[in-house]
């Protein structure tokens, strides 16, 4: 042993005390030999106590105490008998833990040549909870990018998004589809009428019929203005015409502002059959001459692309 590793030796017993990081040996048999007092407070179990237990006889006290390392099950033995099969499966093991008190420790195990095992837990509940806001702020974030400030239905990306991989899926599956492109007859002179502010109010309240009637993974979203998209995956064009017909006739039944000033609108629709390889902008651009049709055509109606 050389001078520098015996002077570790010697002092590292200094600081065990004092940190906050668990040690502690364990014997071949899994008895406890050593351990600082941050293990103990771990555990929540008394240090002079503990010394001369199995990881066995522990594990039992903590499940019973309900304090400490979070256990998660009903069954300790059969709970017991999964651990074991992990603890020695390998000379070094690394894994997180949570206590119920809510700190979070990062648990290595070393075993030696004469077959003992050295734990160190970590505390690391900063960076877990660092970690657990960033993720939050993170899907945060995503949800904002996605979605239409005003309506808060899919903005015309993410629309673009999840329109495209429903068009992946369709080819794969060789499934039937109908893009949609609605728009409100005339919305110019509700704001004119009635204000910009009731004019976002109508808005709002027709986002949340036409999604009264869709399937939660019809993708549905605000391209622009009072403008809308649809795409109805695994739906004919004449399932897909019928739906709109009662999305026209829905629209048409409801006082949107009410009861303040109640409101009736009617939309346009322009519909077009998906066929193999079509891309966003073939669909859209199709759908977008239909819709054109449907408002020559005096409004409040559905054309369906040739
Ligand atoms: N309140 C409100 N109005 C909007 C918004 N986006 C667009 N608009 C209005 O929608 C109206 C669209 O007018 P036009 O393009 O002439 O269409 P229209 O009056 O609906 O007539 P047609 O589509 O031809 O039936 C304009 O008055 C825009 O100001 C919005 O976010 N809020």
């Amino acid at each position: 042993m050389n001078e520098g590793f015996s002077n570790l030796v010697t002092h590292i017993g200094d600081f065990l005390d004092k940190t906050q990081d668990g040690y502690a040996i364990f014997s071949m048999d899994d008895v406890l030999i050593g351990c600082n007092q941050a293990f103990a407070d771990i555990l929540y179990l008394n240090t002079e106590l503990i010394i001369g237990q199995t990881f066995e006889q522990l594990y039992r006290e903590i499940y019973k105490n309900q304090k400490g390392p979070i256990i998660n099950t009903t069954d300790i033995d059969q709970w017991l008998i999964e651990a074991n099969k992990k603890r020695r499966s390998r000379d070094f093991r690394i894994f997180e833990i949570d206590l119920k008190d809510g700190r979070w420790f990062l648990v290595s195990e070393q075993i030696s040549d004469k077959g003992e095992l050295l734990l160190h837990a970590k505390n690391i509940t900063k960076q877990k909870v660092l970690e657990h806001n960033l993720h939050q702020h993170t899907s945060e974030l995503s949800n904002l990018a996605a979605t239409d400030e005003l309506t808060q239905i899919s903005n015309r990306r993410s629309f673009i998004s999840q329109v495209s991989s429903e068009i992946n899926r369709c080819e794969r599956n060789k499934l039937p589809a109908c893009f949609c492109l609605l728009d409100i007859d005339y919305f110019k002179k509700v704001n004119d009428e009635y204000g910009h502010i009731t004019g976002d109010q109508v808005l709002v309240e027709l986002a949340e019929v036409i999604n009264s009637l869709l399937r939660e993974y019809d993708p549905f979203g605000r391209i622009g203005g009072e403008e809308f998209g649809l795409f109805f995956p695994d739906t004919t064009i004449e399932q897909g015409q019928e739906i709109c017909q009662r999305l026209c006739e829905l629209i048409v039944a409801t006082n949107f502002n009410s009861p303040a000033m109640p409101i009736n609108i009617t939309v346009s629709i322009g519909v077009v059959e998906y066929w193999q390889g079509a891309t966003f902008e073939q669909l859209y651009s199709q759908a977008d001459n239909a819709l054109y049709e449907a408002k020559d055509a005096g409004r409040n109606q559905i054309a369906i692309h040739d």
